[in-house]
């Protein structure tokens, strides 16, 4: 069993993910390392959950089991650069960066190493993430049960096909700044008519994940639970088809195709 985990940048991915194993009680926050280019976000991220600051990148890869490469995609070739020598030999790294293959990676590694492509999004934060994942060959069944396990403490986990992970770095790990957006506007609306604008957030937020939880529990068609709630001759179906004069649908497909138009970049 793997235990120390590594996380190699601090920014907002790796605090959303360090919150959520700690939250969870995955594991014991003396088992969490990170280094970063600067102290600040270091240090807040130490208030926040007492894990350990580690001195530089390459004491990572010289203390943990586990490591998340959770710097931006550009930095990827010169920070594996740094750490590879460093490296457990049965060490895990887990590449979270949109785009990033497997293959690609592994040559920069120059050896066999165990590999995963994860792609998490923030809501891991709160016990809610969305992680799909992919393995290369060096990673053991053992090891991807214990994988699994990490992302299923803090959220839902799928095993992907890699050719399908840009895709879902679109739909699962940019989605949720779609639905930030749409509870700000929702939350404008209501404003506009009124509300306080705390209390719009609430009802807003809290409709979105109920409607969110359905489509997970129920198994239903969203088309069915959509057609639900649109009473005849009601409120809702004049809502509905002023979206669907605004292009609601076909701006969504938009946004996720913008998204992998700069993936393929
Ligand atoms: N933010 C999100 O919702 C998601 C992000 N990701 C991936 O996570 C990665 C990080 O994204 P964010 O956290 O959003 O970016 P960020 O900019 O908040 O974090 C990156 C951190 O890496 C640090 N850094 C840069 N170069 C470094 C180096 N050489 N050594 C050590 N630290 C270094 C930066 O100071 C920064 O704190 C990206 O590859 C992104 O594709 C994946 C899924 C979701
Ligand atoms: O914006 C980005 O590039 C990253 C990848 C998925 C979510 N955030």
């Amino acid at each position: 069993m793997k235990s120390k985990i590594g996380f190699i940048g601090c920014g907002n991915m790796a605090k959303a993910i360090i919150g959520g194993i700690v939250t969870s009680g995955y594991t014991n926050p003396e088992n969490v390392y990170a280094s970063n280019r600067s102290m600040e976000k270091l240090i807040d991220v130490q208030q926040h959950y007492e894990i350990h600051i580690a001195e530089n990148n390459k004491s990572v890869a010289q203390n943990c089991d586990i490591v998340f490469l959770s710097v931006t995609p550009d930095m990827y070739p010169s920070v594996i650069d740094e750490i590879k020598d460093d490296l457990w030999e049965d060490a895990i790294v887990i590449l979270i960066a949109a785009g990033q293959t497997l293959a690609q990676n592994e040559e920069r590694f120059q050896r066999k190493i165990k590999l995963v492509k994860a792609m998490p999004n923030t809501p891991v934060e709160v016990g809610e993430g969305m992680t799909s994942i992919s393995l290369n060959q060096f990673v053991t069944e053992e090891e991807k049960e214990e994988i699994r396990g990490l992302f299923s403490s803090f959220g839902r986990v799928e095993i992907i096909d890699e050719n399908t992970m840009d895709i879902a770095s679109a739909v699962g790990g940019s989605s949720p700044a779609f639905g930030f957006l749409y509870i700000e506007a929702l939350a404008d609306a209501a404003v506009l008519y009124g509300m306080p604008r705390e209390k719009a957030y609430t009802i807003a937020a809290q409709s979105l994940l109920g409607s969110a939880k359905m489509v997970l529990e129920t198994g239903e068609h969203p088309g069915k639970l959509k057609d639900d709630v649109c009473s005849p001759g009601g409120t809702t179906i004049q809502s509905v088809a002023a979206l669907e004069n605004s292009g609601f649908r076909s701006a969504v497909i938009k946004a996720v195709r913008a998204n992998m138009e700069k993936l393929g970049d």
